[in-house]
């Protein structure tokens, strides 16, 4: 028997106006049970239960989960629920179970951490809040798990030893692939339905897979002390890292750099940052892999605070790659000051690397050719998949000779790349933030002789003023200015959720010279591609001006539902999506590449 330590604080959702009648509950009182214990022996400190509650009439009609475990009346306190299914994940990778209380009328989902599809738990009422003026009928209430009282049948031995210590990386390592592959899948179905997205065709296809282990193209590694000095990732909600040995999701290529380096590290007698005392000086050691013509390769980054000293670096980068002969190169990053203003912070690549060793990129195979990708920009997480995510948008896009096609949030170009590379005759424009990346990009043009097809342009789309600036550019058919009030209205009444964060950096610490040419060509295809953060406010209610014909999504998780919500209320129409799991074993979510057409209809 296991025991979970119950609730810590749920931040509520909010409840989009779509969904109007279903009532959340807040649950923010934690009571003290038995100490948590989970499947694999240890404790569990963080783990966390949460739910929120639907009226039966609504729950009825939409959001009562196909497997929803039916009680007769929640008592109070210390009653054990026997036999609950868990019926799927959530986007935090935890177990999800519904309950639908006869005597209440009410249909509940909680979420436990670990717990997984198809197995059945025991458990407990630990907490009850009555409703203040119907005193018979309940509020809220709290569930632990008491007892796991059946296996699912879908579980598996994880590969990695660091699993039961949750390092923070893998949240399904013991679920057979497959499994995952369809809780994911049914996620996504089921959040399209809750945000009232209108899908093209159902059955929409089932997620293209990833070899479940090696893909991963990018890890940023903690450096801390613990019995010397260590490498490792941070676990979930915890400020305190675990020590890895190896992580599984890497490719071998990437494990071999990071062995050189720790004992690289440790022969030089680095000196780890510590954010307590603010002494030392390393902070991260960023691993990139990618690959060309079969061959996987690795970058390293090390990531410094303050002045760390720079022959010890040089020697560092110098021995490592000695001894790891697919670490091609090793770069210096100042930007560890950054992470330190702001916690989860993540680089944007708004300062240039500094190389110690090597080179400053890797090659990476697309379309037929290879690409320079430096260790400033963005890498697509999977080193499996990229190609065909790209191939995907190539496809969706439906580009013909002579189109001019805006790849927005472009990064280091891998889209206009094969774009280019498919038709030699197309007009490009590319807009990113990220000095750095636009620069691999140009490098790349001009190798590949594809220079004078594409405009790059540096700014930030989510600056009202520069999406002006842009607009102004366009033919007179496109500068419709403003929104007008009824459109402020209508967004308002929209009432989105914005709970994932428009920008990872405040606009005045972007030193940017922005420069819009005097004339643009309006685009028939319009690629976006903005990350986990998905469209800033200002873009997406640029692109509604912009009236373009053909779209071109590519995002995951919440952002992409709210964009595409926005989207497909606002005259787009969506008529594809394809999915692809990027990053297996971990919660993230599938990677969707949306093809949206412009219908004016809103
Ligand atoms: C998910 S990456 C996509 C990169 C590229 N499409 C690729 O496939 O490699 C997102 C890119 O958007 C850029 N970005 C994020 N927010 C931005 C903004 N507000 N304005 C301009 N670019 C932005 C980042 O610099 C990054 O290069």
């Amino acid at each position: 028997m296991f025991v979970l330590r119950p609730c810590v604080h749920f931040a509520g959702r909010k409840i989009r106006s779509g969904m109007r009648s279903e009532t959340p509950i807040h649950q923010s009182s934690s009571s003290s049970r038995s100490p948590s214990r989970d499947p694999f022996g240890g404790p569990v400190p963080g783990c966390t239960f949460y739910g929120w509650v639907y009226t039966a009439g609504v729950a009825l009609q939409g959001f009562v989960h196909e497997e929803t475990f039916v009680i007769n009346s929640i008592k109070g306190r210390d009653q054990v629920i026997r036999g609950v299914p868990v019926a799927g994940v959530d986007e935090n990778g935890h177990g999800t179970i519904h309950l639908h209380v006869r005597r209440d009328k009410q249909n509940y989902e909680f979420s436990f951490a670990r717990a997984l599809p198809g197995e059945k738990l025991n458990l407990i009422v630990t907490h009850v809040t009555k409703n203040r003026l119907k005193k018979k009928e309940i509020a809220n209430f709290h569930l632990a798990i008491d007892e796991r009282c059946s296996a699912s049948i879908e579980e598996v031995t994880p590969r990695c030893q660091h699993f039961a210590e949750k390092c923070g990386g893998c949240s399904f390592q013991n679920l057979k692939y497959e499994a995952q592959l369809r809780e994911k899948f049914e996620l996504l179905k089921m959040r399209l339905k809750e945000y009232e997205v209108q899908v093209p065709r159902a059955p929409v296809d089932p997620p293209v897979p990833s070899p479940p282990f090696g893909w991963h193209a990018r890890t940023e590694f903690r450096v801390f002390l613990r019995d010397g000095l260590q490498m490792g990732l941070h676990p979930e909600g915890s400020p305190v890292p675990v020590p890895l040995s190896r992580c599984h999701l890497h490719p071998e290529a990437a494990h071999e750099a990071f062995q050189a380096l720790l004992t690289a590290l440790r022969a030089a007698k680095c000196t780890p940052f510590d954010e307590r005392t603010g002494r030392g000086w390393l902070r991260h050691v960023v691993l990139r892999s990618a690959h060309a013509a079969g061959l996987v390769e690795s970058l390293a980054t090390l990531v410094t605070v303050g002045e760390p000293p720079r022959e010890v670096l040089n020697r560092v980068a110098v021995v490592a790659m000695q001894n790891a002969p697919r670490l091609v190169g090793v770069t210096w990053s100042t930007e560890g000051e950054e992470s330190l203003k702001s916690p989860g912070w993540r680089s944007v690549g708004q300062q240039s690397h500094k190389v110690l060793a090597g080179r400053s990129y890797l090659m990476h195979d697309v379309v037929g050719m290879k690409l320079k990708i430096s260790s400033e920009a963005f890498f697509r997480p999977n080193i499996f998949l990229a190609e065909t995510l790209i191939q995907t948008v190539l496809e969706m896009s439906a580009v013909q000779p002579g189109d001019v096609v805006w790849d927005t949030f472009c990064g280091q170009g891998l889209f206009t790349s094969a774009f280019l590379q498919m038709h030699r005759d197309l007009q490009m424009v590319c807009i990113d933030r990220s000095l750095p990346a636009l620069q691999k990009l140009q490098q790349n043009l001009a190798e590949w002789g594809h220079a004078s097809s594409a405009e790059v342009l540096h700014g930030d789309l989510g600056i009202p003023a520069y999406l002006h600036r842009l607009t102004a550019a366009l033919p007179d058919q496109h500068r419709k200015g403003e929104l007008d009030e009824a459109d402020e209205a209508h967004e308002a009444d929209l009432n989105f959720e914005d709970e994932v964060e428009e920008a990872d950096i405040p606009f005045h610490d972007t030193p940017f010279q922005e420069k819009v040419p005097a004339s643009l060509p309006a685009p028939q295809i319009l690629l976006v591609d903005p990350g986990r953060n998905g469209m800033p406010k200002p873009f997406r209610r640029h692109l509604l001006d912009l009236e373009v014909a053909r779209v071109v999504y590519i995002s995951s998780g919440r952002a992409l539902l709210r964009d595409l919500a926005y989207l497909t209320s606002r005259g787009y129409k969506l008529e594809e999506i394809k999915c692809f799991d990027l990053q297996p074993h971990t919660a993230k979510s599938l990677e969707v590449v949306a093809h949206l057409e412009w219908t004016g209809i809103g």
